[in-house]
């Protein structure tokens, strides 16, 4: 596979102090598991009732409620992560809502049927032929020769499979989430909107960081909807600025 060199590596190596500031929270009380469940069994119930794919709707539209990250002027969206289809379909919804013919591609390792109103492809975040494969379709959706910057919005729910090692989960989610960047640096609009799903932990202020060199306006949210013992939280970043290289950004040449 063609990797992203530097950019999304796998770490390796953590010293046992970096190990220990990753250990689970214990003595959650029995009452917030209680509210978990309650909250886990109202999405469930609901995304059956709205013919979503899964419960993940629910977290896209608390974040799209509150940061309005699905505009009018929205045309090109791009969904990392995107199997069973969930947050597809809440862009269509949304965009149909404003009355918008938008292009929406989801992208996954997994096979998965486009929802209606959407496309689909088959690939590796983390490898350049996916990233090329995205710019190409954009390019032919937007019936322009131009090579990239043509996705107003990216968002990204991606996850590795768990493991239940809070560090390693935390690292595969790094180097997804430093995919991810990498592709909406080379073909996000300037002015454009990224949502970023990250597993909390020792590097986040990284990603943070990196965020806010390519972003003017970087917020970080945990929506009702996410399980509140899962690690898992999300950036929303606003208005991509303009001039911010890759090499400023992840140190590479
Ligand atoms: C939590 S699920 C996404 C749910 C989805 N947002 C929805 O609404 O239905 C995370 C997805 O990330 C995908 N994923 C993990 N690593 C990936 C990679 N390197 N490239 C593309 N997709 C990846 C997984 O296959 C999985 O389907």
């Amino acid at each position: 596979m063609n990797r992203l060199g530097n950019v999304g590596r796998r770490r390796h190596g953590m010293s046992s102090q970096l190990v220990s500031c990753y250990r689970f929270k214990t003595g959650s009380s029995s009452s917030t598991r209680w509210l978990d469940r309650q909250k886990k069994d109202i999405c469930s119930k609901e995304s059956k009732l709205h013919n979503y794919r899964s419960r993940a709707a629910f977290k896209l539209i608390e974040i799209d409620k509150k940061y309005r990250i699905f505009e009018k002027k929205t045309r090109n969206i791009l969904d990392l992560g995107s199997a069973p289809g969930a947050w597809s379909q809440v862009a269509a919804e949304r965009m149909n809502k404003l009355g918008v013919e938008a292009n929406i591609l989801g992208v996954d390792l997994l096979p998965s049927s486009p929802p209606k109103g959407t496309h689909f492809l088959q690939g590796n975040i983390l490898s350049k032929r996916t990233h090329k494969e995205i710019n190409e379709f954009f390019s032919r959706a937007t019936d322009t020769t131009n090579v990239g910057l043509h996705i107003d919005l990216v968002v990204s729910d991606m996850m590795a499979n768990t493991s239940g090692i809070s560090a390693n989960d935390h690292l595969a989610s790094m180097e997804l989430c430093d995919g991810a960047l990498l592709l909406a640096m080379n073909l996000l609009k300037e002015g454009g909107t990224m949502v970023i799903k990250f597993f909390s932990g020792c590097e986040e202020h990284i990603l943070q960081w990196r965020l806010s060199l390519t972003f003017h306006k970087v917020f970080r949210m945990k929506p009702n909807a996410s399980r509140s013992e899962s690690k898992e939280m999300y950036f929303i970043c606003k208005r991509k600025k303009s001039s911010t290289s890759v090499s400023e950004v992840f140190g590479t040449t």
